[in-house]
């Protein structure tokens, strides 16, 4: 008895063991040729001289996906220890012996192997620009010094520059886009109100604005592949600092001894210098003559007087454009949602009015009463509360009332389109993150091309097909099968 074909079964079998081993092959270099690659981070290191201090941030990113933006996190800050670069004009080298610490905190928070390709920039805001009005050269010494310290650093040391007020308002507008996942998304953008001490930005996109009217507030973007006709303005002198000395030089211009300041809470005394007070290009022309070296700075503790004095910083009636915000400027129609930082937040979230739901003249009331709490009460409440900034909040709550108000036209119903924030997913905002994202060219002009399908995807899918073509290989060998159903063949 023989069966038929007696060399079809090992034929099968060696067909059968061969596919396996395709199979495990092709799955195998299918797998390892697309595996991601060891999670790999890049580093970048920013240091924001703002004019009242300096602040350090780290970012990070996966190496591989430099091209392929939110996805640039900040994953540490620092704040160096003492006022912003601008005030050590007189003593440079301390400018740079202050960012040690935070210095030395970076080196630790970057994996030292990373050291040498970490890029680190510093870019200086309103205090260093009024330092260059008022004396080039000091502001040239404090940057040499500043550098002169940064190049000893590890990190691949980009320079040290003055942002244009311009470019300070577009990089903050691209961080909380950025952030928001709205660039890359083509989604309808945020506009950014940043809050400094020395300068105040407004930065939207607009339909109503294309440039023409005012190209200096225009600055054009492609990203993604979308086109972003944004509309910004600085506003040198406005930042909340600024603008108090502008309210104290209002109420100093004939040189009294003794002021009583509505913006200040009943019971505040304080002397203070008229020379310090004048000291900046923001009042220094309207210094008054013979006026004594102290005046006695008091407190009285009223909203409504307040808001006068605020309000008469700014000049609402010039305008030669079809619409301003103040000072002459022109601003198109608000538009979309925004987003409040810096400074924006600091005082409305010390007030508890950074819910924007809460309605305009409830605002007021709540500042009326505020402003008249007695002083000495304020600091019972507050002791955790840095002193100057304590008295400084009801002049800051109103500041900023009048700015969005009065200045940038915000109404009862615009207001609610206002959200103050501190950061965004981990990440503050401020200009800092869009000026690395812009420096690094990690936002791409078109949209970069995506794999069409994720790893897994690729994988599945290439196993399927290899088990399909398998077992049609097999079919097609039928001829060659045992007819196992039938009884063999005896010959
Ligand atoms: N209340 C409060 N204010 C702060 C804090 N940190 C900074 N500021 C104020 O926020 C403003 C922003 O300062 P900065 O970034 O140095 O100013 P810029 O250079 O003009 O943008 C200044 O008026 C600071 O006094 C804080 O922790 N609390």
């Amino acid at each position: 008895m023989k069966e038929k074909n007696p060399w079809h079964t090992p034929v099968t079998i060696i067909i059968t063991v061969i596919g396996v081993i395709a199979i495990v092959a092709l799955v195998t270099v299918a797998v390892l040729q697309n595996r991601p690659l060891a999670q790999k981070y890049k580093y970048g290191i920013v240091l924001d001289a703002g004019s009242s201090h300096t602040a350090l941030y780290i970012y990070e990113w996966p190496a591989e996906k430099d091209n392929n933006t939110g996805r640039v996190e900040q994953t540490h800050s620092c704040k160096v220890k003492g006022p912003g670069i601008s005030s050590y004009a007189s003593a440079p080298s301390r400018a740079g012996e202050s960012l040690r610490d935070c210095m030395q905190e970076a080196k630790l928070r970057v994996p030292g192997k990373r050291h040498l390709e970490t890029p680190l920039y510093l870019g200086a805001t309103a205090g260093m620009r009024l330092l260059n009005i008022e004396n080039s050269s000091a502001s040239d010494v404090v940057f040499h010094a500043v550098e002169e310290a940064l190049q000893k650093s590890p990190f691949s040391f980009q320079g040290a520059r003055i942002l244009s007020g311009q470019e300070e308002g577009a990089f903050g507008w691209v961080t909380v886009n950025y952030l928001d996942d709205r660039l890359k998304q083509g989604l309808e953008t945020t506009g950014a109100l940043d809050l400094g001490g020395a300068s105040t930005q407004i930065s939207f996109v607009s339909d109503n604005f294309d440039g023409s009217e005012s190209p200096e507030n225009a600055v054009a973007f492609r990203l993604y592949g979308n086109d972003y006709n944004l509309y910004t303005h600085s506003f040198l002198c406005y930042g909340k600092d600024q603008a108090l000395r502008m309210v104290l030089a209002q109420q100093t211009q004939s040189g009294p001894g003794t002021i009583l300041d509505p913006c200040f809470h009943p019971g505040y005394n304080e002397t203070k210098n008229y020379s310090v007070l004048y000291d900046s290009p923001c009042v220094s022309d309207r210094k008054p003559q013979g006026a004594p070296a102290t005046f006695t700075h008091l407190g009285k503790g009223n909203f409504s007087q307040c808001l006068d004095v605020v309000k008469s910083i700014f000049n609402f009636t010039y305008c030669r454009y079809s619409q301003c915000s103040f000072n002459g400027v022109f601003q198109p129609l608000l538009q979309g949602p925004f987003g409040a930082f810096s400074a924006y937040y600091f005082v409305m979230n010390f007030l508890n009015l950074t819910d924007t739901s809460i309605p305009l003249d409830t605002v007021r009331k709540k500042l009326t009463s505020y402003c008249s709490t007695p002083w000495d009460q304020i600091k019972q409440q507050h002791p955790d509360v840095k002193v100057k900034y304590l008295a400084e909040y009801c002049f800051s709550g109103t500041y900023i009332l009048t700015l969005l108000t009065e200045g940038y036209n915000f109404t009862s119903e615009s207001y609610p389109n206002i959200k103050f924030i501190k950061k965004i997913k981990g990440s503050d905002a401020g200009w800092t993150l869009g000026y690395m994202l812009n420096l690094t060219n990690m936002i791409p002009a078109e949209a970069p091309d995506s794999p069409p399908l994720p790893h897994a995807g690729y994988v599945s899918i290439v196993t399927v097909i290899a088990i399909l073509l398998f077992v049609l290989f097999i079919l097609s060998l039928r001829p060659l099968w045992p007819r196992c159903s039938k009884q063999p063949q005896i010959i």
